[in-house]
């Protein structure tokens, strides 16, 4: 079986691939002092739980934005999986071709999903990964990665907020009733979460603009949902997107 692995700045997404089927996929995380042996425990503890043999685990994939955690789980892979990881990267064959001032900056996972979703839809499209960051990714109807846009993700967003205005408290992300709030709490969650609706329309919207053709818009990432109960701007949304994606391109470079 296929280990997938997306090393995120908040979480660390995990997958087990059996042939085609997501057998298992959990979320552990971002502790970026974890030793590759702490992280092995977890692993199998969880593997287990889920009645998934860790000798079954025979490849690996990952693709990571936090550059010591690459090495972490790479020595986790050799050591407890036997496996030598595909870790997706500057001449990691991925089906789109990268039209950046600078390919080797962009961000694996943005890069993941991109090929994830053209090889999906096969038209132009447009990604939104809701996480620590929200990214915007385009892909060109014929294949190209294009480019995109970084914005500060939500929790970001809120965490920054809380942290810059000492009156200010920490907060749930949960959507108000209005958007005229009558607490700093509920004043908190309209500017936030409504705010954020403005911010994803109006990126996608221009992006969009910018296409000679109709882009698909998928969404994913940890707050896709409380985004997309808000706006009709997502075609559809797919929380295993950059798992799929890492299970794609292993076979594109491993037989
Ligand atoms: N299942 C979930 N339900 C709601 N929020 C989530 C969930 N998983 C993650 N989040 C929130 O989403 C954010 C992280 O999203 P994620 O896509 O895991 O980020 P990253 O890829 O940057 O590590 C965090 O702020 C977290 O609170
Ligand atoms: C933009 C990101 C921080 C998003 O990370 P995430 O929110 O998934 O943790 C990451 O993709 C990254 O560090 N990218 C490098 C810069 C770039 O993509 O252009
Ligand atoms: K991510």
């Amino acid at each position: 079986m296929l280990l997938v692995i997306d090393i995120g700045n908040t979480n660390i997404s995990i997958g087990v691939y059996d042939a085609d089927r997501l057998a298992l996929s959990l979320r552990v995380a971002t502790v970026i002092n974890r030793m590759p042996d702490e992280y092995a425990a977890l692993l199998l503890q969880l593997l287990d739980i889920n009645g998934i043999k860790a000798e079954s685990i025979n490849k690996v994939a990952l693709c990571s934005v936090v550059p010591p955690l690459t090495d972490t789980f790479e020595e986790l892979s050799r050591r407890y999986f036997k496996a030598e990881p595909l870790i997706v990267g500057a001449g990691t064959k991925t089906g789109v071709k990268i039209r950046m001032d600078n390919p080797r900056e962009v961000g694996a996972d943005r890069i993941v999903n991109a090929a994830a979703a053209y090889q999906l839809y096969k038209t132009a499209c447009i990604v939104v990964d809701l996480g620590t960051a929200t990214t915007f990714d385009t892909v060109s109807a014929d294949g190209e990665y294009i480019g995109g846009a970084i914005a500060p993700g939500l929790n970001t967003a809120a965490e920054a907020l809380t942290s810059r205005a000492s009156m200010l408290p920490r907060i749930e992300l949960h959507r108000p009733e209005k958007a005229i709030g009558t607490s700093t709490v509920k004043a908190m969650q309209s500017g936030l979460i409504f705010g954020y609706v403005g911010l994803v329309e109006a990126v996608i919207g221009r992006i969009q603009a910018e296409l000679p053709s109709q882009a698909t818009v998928i969404a994913t990432g940890g707050h896709a949902d409380l985004l997309a109960a808000e706006t009709r701007i997502f075609n559809t949304i797919n929380h295993d997107l950059t798992l799929y994606g890492l299970r794609l391109i292993y076979y594109m470079n491993r037989a």
